[in-house]
């Protein structure tokens, strides 16, 4: 384990995309696009914007050429998009992101469940999705979805997490995001797994996406900083949920990492005022407060000033 903490910590929000992706009301276009130009202004300079994955299986992501045509993309500010398979691939490269995202799990059930196949067929194919990215100049990363417990199977051992982080480098996925998509995660189990993907990967092509449905986000961003991991997903104003994990809640609230990450002297290159207005302004749209405690308690104060 690192003896100090990263003094530099890049956080993508996974807002736009995994953020929007279970929101049960349509979401327009605009909106989204305005949420990332927004991000843009806070100082994020990794977004995840959208999916190119079956419009039956997550309505609310089928606007992903739309929304992608529509967002400036002002030099320095990487994009990044989920893409399942061949046909999602070549929809998204039309629209020329940054990054493409390929999603695969620990868990046998929650494969089936969100993306209709074995682990063995997704790694099948991540691989022409891979080379195909890479051949194109795009960088490519891989997550893997319940790398501590899955709502079907329960716990998931590291094993099984080393063994996908393992299939993913052998296909040439260059970055692997740990993913805990039900937020049951505590520090030393989140660590457990972080160390499998650290195997395989080096430390600046490791990070860690918790859900905080639990409480436990926060913490576990904490226990992967002691161990050099510099790099996180985190969603504006908690925003989010996967939709074929019922119950689990959005992502660590990005003013949340980026409130300790300050509190701790590390730097973000991020404007947390202005974070904190997009995160007020997107729950406004959504008709709603954010769920993130930094966002509530500066725009409390704020109001009482
Ligand atoms: C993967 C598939 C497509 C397989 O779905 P399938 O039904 O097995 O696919 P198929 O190849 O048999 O095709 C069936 C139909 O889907 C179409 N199709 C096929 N592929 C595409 C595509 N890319 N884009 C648009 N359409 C597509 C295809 O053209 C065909 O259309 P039809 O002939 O019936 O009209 C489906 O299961 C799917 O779209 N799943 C979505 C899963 C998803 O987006 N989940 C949420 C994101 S993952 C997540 O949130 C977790 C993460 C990453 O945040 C980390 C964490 O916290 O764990």
């Amino acid at each position: 384990m690192s003896s100090s903490l990263p003094s530099r910590v890049t956080l993508v929000d996974v807002g736009p995309r995994d953020g929007l992706q279970n929101e049960k009301q349509a979401v327009a276009a605009a909106h989204k696009i305005e949420l990332v130009q927004r991000l843009q202004q806070a100082g994020l300079r990794e977004i995840e914007v959208t999916s190119f994955v079956s419009p039956k299986w997550v309505p609310q992501m089928a606007d992903g050429a739309e929304v992608m045509a529509g967002i400036a993309r002002p030099a320095g500010v990487r994009h990044s998009v989920l893409v399942p398979n061949m046909k999602g691939f070549e929809a998204a490269l039309a629209t020329r992101p940054d990054e493409i995202v390929v999603f695969g799990a620990a868990s046998e059930a929650f494969s089936q469940k969100n993306i209709n196949c074995s682990i063995a067929e997704s790694i099948e194919r991540f691989a022409p999705v891979t080379a195909a990215a890479r051949e194109a100049g795009l960088k490519v990363r891989g997550a893997v979805s319940c790398a501590v417990a899955c709502p079907y199977e329960g716990e998931i051992h590291p094993d099984r997490v080393e063994l996908v982080v393992r299939l993913m480098k052998e296909i040439g996925v260059q970055h692997v995001g740990i993913a805990d998509t039900i937020g049951v995660g505590t520090p030393r189990r989140v660590q457990a797994a972080m160390e499998r993907a650290l195997k395989h990967y080096p430390l600046a092509e490791v990070s860690g996406h918790f859900h905080d449905t639990y409480g436990q986000s926060l913490s576990n961003v904490y226990a992967c900083l002691e161990m050099g991991i510099a790099s996180f997903d985190a969603s504006v104003a908690g925003l989010g949920g996967c939709p074929y994990a019922k119950g689990a809640t959005g992502n660590v609230a990005t003013e949340d990492v980026v409130f300790m990450l300050h509190g701790l002297g590390i730097e973000t290159g991020i404007d947390l005022d202005a974070l904190v207005d997009t995160a007020a302004w997107i729950s406004g749209v959504l008709g709603r407060k954010p769920v993130s405690r930094v966002a509530n308690a500066m725009l409390a104060r704020r109001a009482a000033a």
